[in-house]
């Protein structure tokens, strides 16, 4: 009697616990639709808010921002001219346009979208001063030497200003009498320099603060992904200069973090451009992760050395600053020119090394994510992640530090399930952290197209792909297997081990499956591979048949796997469990990629790189991009300008003449040579690659799937 109702009441417990669990997970949900209420809730008012504005008579939407206005010439010439810009990019025109209209503006534009141009032109076009709010000095420097470079006179005042240039800047904000167009400051100046602020305020009263700019303006919001606590007070320059323009830029923001940042800038009524997160020139690949690291890295080392022979700049990005040194050190065996960036080193170490890439001294960085927002290089082809990011979010932003410049570019995610676990140990406190995980884990595990789950994620509709993604390309070979038994087999061991009070991580479970799986021998399952074992229990973790727990050691968090609530759904055999198994991974690249990397490694473009170096180099160490993008060497060396006029025509009118005699030089050389002796030019260049080739070591290729 006694043992029966024991039994019956462990029962009724199980099917408790049962009970809870799915009621956490409404509760889960629950929370998750009210938050999108929420969402939904501010946009209808938001949708509103145009016939209000109408009733008052606020011409918000009523404007065409693509119309004509008068200052169309001058912008026109100064674009071509200066920037040395031929076309403008989505939404770049109707910015300019709303901001010298004197309009407050919100800009949303992808990385690399073109949004300093949106700043830029107006502030030389109006008279006065722009001031420009931007978080890192890096960024600032980079932007500052850009226009410098263009004869655009712009300074910047941050902790590291000389007390003679801050002399220069104070006398220019106060007494107009210096040259001046822009004016780069950090967050710091505007809430902790009194001095600043009062030079700022003269300025002002004097009518020459023409426009203020707050770039990377997401740093204001606590809900955004980078938020800098200096942020916070830059609400006082709107309150300050109530009639100045302010633009707020930044390349992400979820619609909470745009009301934010609305609210803290007092910008109610801007005008908000948003333009699409596609990044059409990515091409987004998944690799499979061999479990053994010397594999992962000849890969890598194989993919920079087969696809980028021509010192082609590129990022890897690792999980821990002690990966990163190795993984450098392992690439340097290679023959790969490459070294590391982490949060340990001091800051000369770190500028060094990013000074030496963005000069093109140095061909990889490998960085952790302390590698992050100061990078402005537009010529990045290639972001190798060694590891797996630990959102959407985050691989988003760390992605998309290729191909700034439009020009095509790869985003590689080398994914093993085991790498899961490392990941969620440390987000798991986070705010969403797991499910932030999990989403990027469903991104790594999809056999559907990788922009489209940047499309679903950031809540835009679905664009076409293009065939830039590997599925969309070629296809990942899957195999759908019936795994319903391993599934419940993975269950009754930890149903088992659970009862005994015994915890498991992803490998020990996988290794206690091997065992159980031999022992009831079932020749009806068919046996799984340890890696796809490894993907059957990350699968069901996202399924949430699974979840993982942690526990704190003296020297870790270690992640554990444990029944989920979904699990007895799954036991009882009331789901099937699927999973896609990879027979085999294609290496064929995509042709458009292929064939734009073939055009841009010709000669001429090689030699054109190598005199924007060496021009940098003999003017103050400005970057080679600033000198000729890559774009315009692309452009070069189809139209081979022969003369300084016709280079201002695919350059701009500064840029030819600044760097146009040594570039026509050039030119003139590599036509000469090319008519006299076409033969010769190709051995030439057949002996660059070659040289390039001998001067690496021969990597170890290694591309198989099956090295377990
Ligand atoms: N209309 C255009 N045509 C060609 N190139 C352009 C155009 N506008 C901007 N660019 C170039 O695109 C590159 C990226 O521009 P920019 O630095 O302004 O990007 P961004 O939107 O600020 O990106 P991030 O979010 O990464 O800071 C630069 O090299 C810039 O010169
Ligand atoms: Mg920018």
């Amino acid at each position: 009697m006694e043992s029966n109702l024991t039994q019956e009441l462990l029962v009724v417990e199980a099917e408790l616990q049962d009970v809870q669990d799915q009621i956490k997970l409404l509760l889960d949900r629950q929370e998750a639709l009210h938050k999108k209420q929420a969402e939904l809730k501010t946009l209808l008012e938001e949708c509103k808010l145009p016939d209000a504005a109408a009733n008052s008579n606020i011409s918000v939407d009523t404007v065409d921002w693509s119309g004509t206005f008068e200052w169309d010439a001058r912008a026109y010439d100064i674009t071509f001219n200066v920037f040395g810009i031929t076309s403008y990019r989505a939404n770049q025109r109707e910015i300019i346009n709303a901001l010298m209209s004197g309009r407050d503006v919100l800009v949303i534009m992808a990385a690399g979208g073109g949004k300093s141009l949106c700043y830029q032109l107006p502030a030389v076009l109006l008279d006065g001063i722009a001031l420009v709010v931007s978080p890192l000095l890096s960024l600032i420097q980079d932007q500052v030497m850009g226009l410098s470079a263009l004869g655009i006179p712009a300074c910047m005042l941050t902790s590291t200003t000389s007390k003679d240039d801050e002399k220069f800047i104070y006398k220019a904000l106060e007494k107009g009498d210096v040259e001046l167009k822009i004016l780069y400051v950090t967050p710091e100046k505007i809430s902790k320099s009194k001095r600043f602020m009062s030079k700022l305020e003269k300025c002002h009263k004097a009518g020459r603060l023409s426009l203020i700019s707050i770039d990377e303006a997401h740093c204001c919001s606590q809900w955004g992904h980078d938020f800098r606590p200096d942020y916070k007070n830059l609400g006082i320059l709107k309150i300050q200069f109530p009639q100045v323009p302010l633009i707020a830029l930044t390349a992400t923001a979820t619609y909470k973090v745009q009301i934010d940042l609305m609210e803290m800038l007092h910008i109610p009524k801007c005008i908000k451009f948003e333009t699409t997160v596609n990044r059409p020139n990515l091409f987004y690949k998944v690799h499979v992760k061999s479990p053994i690291s010397k594999v992962v890295i000849n890969q890598i080392a194989d993919y920079i050395v087969s696809s980028y022979s021509n010192m082609e700049s590129g990022i890897v990005y690792c999980f821990s600053r002690k990966e990163c040194e190795q993984v450098a050190r392992e690439l340097q065996e290679h023959g790969i020119s490459a070294d590391y960036y982490h949060a340990d080193m001091d800051i000369a170490a770190r500028e060094k090394v990013h000074l030496r890439w963005s000069r093109n001294n140095l061909q990889v960085i490998v960085g952790t994510v302390a590698f992050g927002m100061g990078i402005n290089k537009p010529d990045v082809r290639f972001v190798i992640h060694h590891s797996l990011s630990k959102s959407m979010e985050t691989y988003y932003q760390e992605s998309g530090r290729a191909g700034r410049d439009g020009l095509p570019s790869e985003c590689v995610l080398y994914y093993k399930p085991s790498d899961v676990p490392r990941q969620s140990s440390m987000v798991f406190y986070e705010n969403s952290g797991l499910q932030n995980l999990y989403d990027i884990v469903r991104y790594c595990q999809s056999k559907s197209c990788r922009r489209s789950a940047f499309f679903l994620h950031f809540g835009e509709p679905l664009q076409d792909c293009n065939d830039m993604c590997d599925n969309c390309a070629y296809g990942a070979k899957l195999e759908e297997v019936n795994v319903t038994d391993h599934a419940k087999a993975i269950l009754s061991v930890l149903r088992s081990m659970q009862d005994l009070d015994q915890r498991a991580t992803v490998l020990q479970l996988v290794d206690k499956l091997k065992v159980k799986m031999k022992a009831l021998g079932a020749p009806s399952t068919p046996e799984l591979k340890k890696e796809h074992l490894e993907q059957l229990i990350i699968q069901l973790l996202l399924d949430r048949v699974l979840k993982e727990e942690f526990q704190h050691t003296a020297y870790a968090t270690n992640a554990y796997v444990t029944l989920g609530p979904l699990w007895k759904q799954t036991l009882d055999g009331k789901r099937i469990v699927k999973l896609d198994i990879r027979s085999g991974q294609s290496h064929i690249k995509d042709e458009k990629l292929k064939s734009s990397k073939r055009s841009r490694s010709a000669l001429l473009e090689g030699r054109l790189d190598e005199l924007r170096k060496d021009i940098s180099s003999n003017h103050g160490g400005i970057f080679p991009h600033a000198v000729l993008s890559s774009q315009q060497i692309g452009a070069l060396s189809i139209q081979k300008p022969t003369s300084v006029a016709q280079l201002g025509k695919l350059i701009g009118k500064v840029k030819a003449e600044k760097y146009g005699k040594r570039i026509i030089e050039l030119i003139q050389q590599y036509i000469k040579a090319e008519l006299s002796d076409g033969d010769a030019i190709a051995a030439d260049e057949g002996e660059i690659n070659e040289e390039i080739k001998r001067q690496r070591k021969a990597p170890v290729i290694i591309d198989s799937e099956d090295e377990t």
